[in-house]
């Protein structure tokens, strides 16, 4: 049976990691807005894209906060951040999706978003994803963990010095490797699935420009923060 330690350096990432994730909340809590009112397809595109531009500068400081990301060479910085944004979207609409809500509240709010305005056949395999990482019953470190190694990929479009990117990656993939030994004792497999999700992420980023331009109503308006990170406009 391998003894699986982490040591005080790791400890130490993992706090600094997961203290930004948590310093870096949404403003004001979309499933709490969304289960309050119904809105029209157009405030709900209004709410998805006020939503994600904020989530966009909560990234950014999140990311800033990962040891070493400032030392990066500034336009692979930038490359990061473009390259990772509607991943790292979806992946934190899957960790509020995710959250015990008070009984019937997960079943309003899914159907809040199936009736949003996005088009019929991008809400299957949003959902699926939702539902696999519900089936995953992340820690908070594995989230913030997941979160910043889904930013660290070295393989982004544009991307220059790949190498210095695993460099900080790396150091990320093991501790996350190891929380989930620890906290997943009888899941050997764990580690394996939660990187099988991020797969999985990209394929659904992969229909992200579609969703937005079939989002059933006409004359799509987005801030200029989104049309910088997002490729639409
Ligand atoms: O606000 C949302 N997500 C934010 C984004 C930033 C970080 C926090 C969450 C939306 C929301 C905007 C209003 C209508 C209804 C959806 N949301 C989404 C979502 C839905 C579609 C899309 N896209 C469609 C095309 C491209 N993306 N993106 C996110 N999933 C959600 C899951 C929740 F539990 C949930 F509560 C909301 C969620």
């Amino acid at each position: 049976k391998e003894k699986v330690e982490i040591t005080k350096e790791q400890k130490a990432l993992t706090k600094v990691i997961v203290e930004a994730y948590n310093r870096h909340q949404i403003p004001q809590d979309v499933a709490k807005k969304l289960l309050q009112d119904q809105y029209s397809v157009e405030e709900n595109f209004l709410l998805l894209t006020e939503m994600a531009t904020s989530q966009v500068q909560v990234i950014v400081e999140f990311t800033k906060s990962i040891p070493g990301f400032l030392s990066l060479d500034h336009e692979d910085q930038i490359a990061l951040l473009k390259g990772s944004a509607v991943e790292a979207m979806f992946l934190r609409s899957a960790q509020v999706f995710s959250k015990k809500m008070p009984n019937g509240h997960n079943g309003i709010l899914e159907e809040r978003i199936r009736k949003s305005g996005i088009s019929e056949e991008f809400i299957t395999p949003m959902f699926n994803f939702y539902k696999s990482i519900i089936g995953l019953h992340m820690s908070l470190e594995e989230q913030a963990l997941l979160t910043a190694i889904t930013i660290l990929t070295p393989d982004r479009p544009y991307v220059k010095d790949h190498q210095a990117v695993e460099k900080l990656q790396e150091p990320m993939l093991d501790v996350l490797r190891k929380v989930c030994v620890l906290q997943h004792p009888q899941e050997p497999q764990y580690f394996a699935r939660l990187l099988g999700r991020l797969t999985e992420l990209r394929t659904l980023t992969h229909y992200h420009a579609e969703m937005l331009t079939s989002w059933r109503m006409n004359d799509h308006k987005f801030t200029p923060l989104l049309c910088e990170i997002w490729d639409v406009q």
